[in-house]
């Protein structure tokens, strides 16, 4: 392309300012990408969202924090909508996405989790087969072998060792898949282990994929023959060729029966290459340079436009200089707290190179008082997914790590990433201070330098990166700090008011189509003789629900057994414990606490909330205070729901609470349809 050609497309891209414009042709995705605030999109998602649609292999590089999760999920889904009438059809998954880390594998499946959930509240007839798995080491294979054989997965998300398993095992069945992303892709491809697998899946898909064309899509080849028959003229040559053969002489003419997408925010340069000879015909879209071109200092410098940092990161060094008697590791300990003292961040994260190392940095932290906490790649499951909990619930101030959560890992409250160890090379370090900074906003890294790395940092991250030395005085960066908190607070309640004003169009725009629903308990009336054991689902958190792994069974799904004298209260809105600070490790306690006296609090806060708003909570307070004096008369000793008041009060709380309540167990309770009674 031409300097004059290049011009003109970098100014279209400056001017696109809506997914409206990036041919995302569903209305309702876009109102659902709406409802979860994603509004204006990022570099990368301008540039690698449109040519994703194009079914063209993706080679995708932006900046950390910048948006590369919404960018390839938004190709997949957009992909799945226009192909939802044949979906059905197929009961093998359609995606595959792999990650490096389990944790990562988490928080992307919560994140598409999170869109479908948009789409489905939106239309609920759209996207109806379309759900997601996750597919990770730790946990126990045969939860995955079942939910692989009857919930029907369609979009598998997986670490890479668990994936291969499952495909040598042939649980997981790759015939269907048309989209393949790897997120991380340099690490994915970079680390010999990971390579060796991720040529295993790439060979299989192949296979499978071809296979496939003879036995599982007969019946669609036959169903859409007239539709090929025009669509490859030139390939029928005699109108007795078989569907088959057309299907398959097409598919090998055009070579891309698997779309690629790899995503990451570093390519070492030996790196690209081996990755383009893989994935064959590739574009590589390169975020960098907008991303570069929208910051003015930068302009126009070509060789600062393949600058990788951040601008919203103010990056420090600090040296650790022998001083008389005091070893090196407590000279690093005593700078830490020192930083630790001084800045007065809301969570931070210390990145280590060893596991010991982490243990006595913990005990160190811990025997000050900090709330801290440590996580790395030995621990047992339970463990990590626990850490993790606490992390996002920001339960804890400061947390520990390997290098296990330096990709990815996206928490907006971390504002203060200090690389302990210096980290082995610039993309590592890149990684691990793009923990902080998310999506624009504000952050701080310091790096502890010895005497002995000094060359290191020399030739690795001093010529790339914008370090500078520890200032004396924070005051500066203390306030801008306590700007980013009161930025996010307040962010989270502009959110929340929008929420509610975007419900209430939901709620208009989709009652029609929520009429076509069938068979949801809803849609019953229930006549209660006995009674009816029920069972909380947290929406959010399914995925745990469906593993039998004890620990979260234990936090998160405990089931709810209302009993006669349960008495409808605030009580039963624990799920908004979100918003809770309080280092309580009793969830139980915790929870019934707290949620009684959110209800005080949103009342308080209420006043500030457009009319609109307000009028849906004051829904939501009258539901609550109209049944609150309620007590059920029923005295049973088994604590089962045996009151329709109550029964009824659950099902209209599942939309606020965003919790399923399942039904386990009838007893003796009639159903008949409820708009026959009505
Ligand atoms: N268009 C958007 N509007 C608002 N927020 C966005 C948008 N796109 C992404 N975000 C938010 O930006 C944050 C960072 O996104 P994401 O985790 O996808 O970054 P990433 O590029 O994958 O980062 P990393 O390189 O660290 O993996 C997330 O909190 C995400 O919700």
């Amino acid at each position: 392309m031409n300097q004059e050609n290049n011009f003109n497309t970098e100014i279209q891209h400056k001017q696109i300012k809506s997914f409206h414009q990036l041919k995302l042709s569903c209305g309702d995705y876009l109102r659902a990408l709406e409802k979860l605030h994603f509004t204006e999109p990022t570099p990368i998602q301008i540039l690698s969202i449109p040519e994703g649609l194009t079914e063209k292999n993706i080679i995708a590089q932006a900046k950390a924090g910048t948006g590369k999760t919404l960018a390839f999920s938004s190709i997949i889904l957009e992909k799945l909508i226009n192909r939802r009438q044949t979906i059905f059809q197929d009961s093998n998954p359609l995606v595959l996405i792999i990650l490096p880390t389990r944790e990562l594998a988490i928080q992307v499946f919560e994140f598409i989790q999170q869109l479908l959930k948009a789409l489905n509240a939106i239309n609920p007839n759209l996207l109806p087969y379309v759900n997601c798995g996750i597919f990770i080491g730790g946990l126990p294979l045969q939860d995955d072998r079942r939910n692989l054989k009857i919930q029907h997965v369609k979009i598998i998300i997986g670490t890479i060792g668990r994936v291969v398993a499952l495909i040598k095992e042939n649980s997981l069945v790759l015939s269907s898949i048309n989209t393949l992303v790897l997120d991380e892709a340099d690490k994915l491809m970079g680390q010999k282990d990971f390579y060796k697998h991720i040529t295993f899946i790439f060979d299989s898909l192949n296979k499978q994929t071809l296979n496939n064309i003879s036995v599982n899509s007969q019946q669609d080849i036959n169903n859409n023959l007239e539709e090929l028959k025009q669509q490859e003229q030139t390939l029928i040559q005699d109108e007795k060729e078989s569907a088959f053969e057309v299907l398959q002489r097409r598919k090998k003419n055009l070579k891309l029966p698997v779309q690629y997408l790899a995503y990451s925010a570093t390519y070492p340069d030996d790196l690209k290459q081996k990755m383009e000879k893989l994935m064959e015909t590739s574009v590589f879209v390169d975020a960098i340079q907008l991303q570069n071109q929208s910051n003015s200092e930068t302009e126009n410098k070509e060789n600062e436009n393949r600058d990788l940092n951040l601008e919203n990161i103010i990056q420090y060094r600090v040296d650790v200089k022998q001083e008389g008697n005091i070893s090196v590791t407590k000279q690093k300990i005593n700078i830490l707290t020192d930083i630790l003292k001084q800045i007065k961040f809301n969570q931070a994260i210390i990145f280590y190179n060893d596991k010991i190392k982490g243990e006595n940095i913990f005990s160190e932290l811990k025997a000050q008082n900090y709330s801290v906490i440590f996580i790395h790649g030995d621990q047992t499951q339970a463990d990590r997914i626990k850490v993790m909990n606490q992390i996002r619930r920001n339960k804890t101030q400061i947390i520990i790590s390997t290098d296990l959560l330096s990709r990815g890992i996206d928490i907006t409250t971390i504002d203060l990433v200090i690389n302990y160890d210096v980290p082995s090379s610039v993309e590592t370090y890149y990684h691990r201070i793009g923990r902080t900074g998310r999506y624009g906003r504000f952050g701080i890294s310091v790096i502890l330098v010895q005497q002995n790395e000094e060359n290191f940092i020399q030739q690795n991250i001093i010529h790339f990166c914008r370090l500078q030395d520890l200032p004396q005085n924070f005051s500066d960066i203390n306030i801008k700090l306590q700007q980013k908190l009161a930025d996010l607070n307040q962010d989270t309640h502009l959110k929340q008011s929008q929420d509610q004003i975007l419900d209430t169009k939901e709620k208009s725009l989709s009652s029609n189509q929520k009429k076509n629903q069938k068979n949801t308990p809803q849609n019953y009336h229930h006549e209660f003789t006995q009674g009816i054991l029920m069972k909380e689902v947290d929406v959010n958190e399914k995925f745990y629900d469906e593993s039998t792994f004890k620990y979260f069974e234990e936090e998160e799904c405990s089931p709810i057994l209302l009993n006669g004298q349960t008495e409808l209260s605030g009580s039963m809105f624990s799920d908004e414990d979100d918003m809770d600070n309080d280092d309580d490790d009793d969830n139980q306690l915790e929870d019934e606490d707290y949620s009684n006296e959110n209800i005080n609090i949103e009342a308080e806060q209420e006043s500030n909330h457009t009319n609109l708003g307000a009028n849906l909570k004051d829904e939501k307070q009258n539901k609550i205070f109209d049944k609150k004096g309620h007590i059920c008369e029923d005295k049973s000793e088994w604590g089962f729901l045996s009151c329709s008041v109550c029964y009824d009060f659950l099902l209209e709380s599942e939309h606020y609470l965003n919790k399923k309540f399942e039904i386990i167990k009838y007893f003796n309770v009639k159903k008949s349809k409820k708009d026959k009674i009505d």
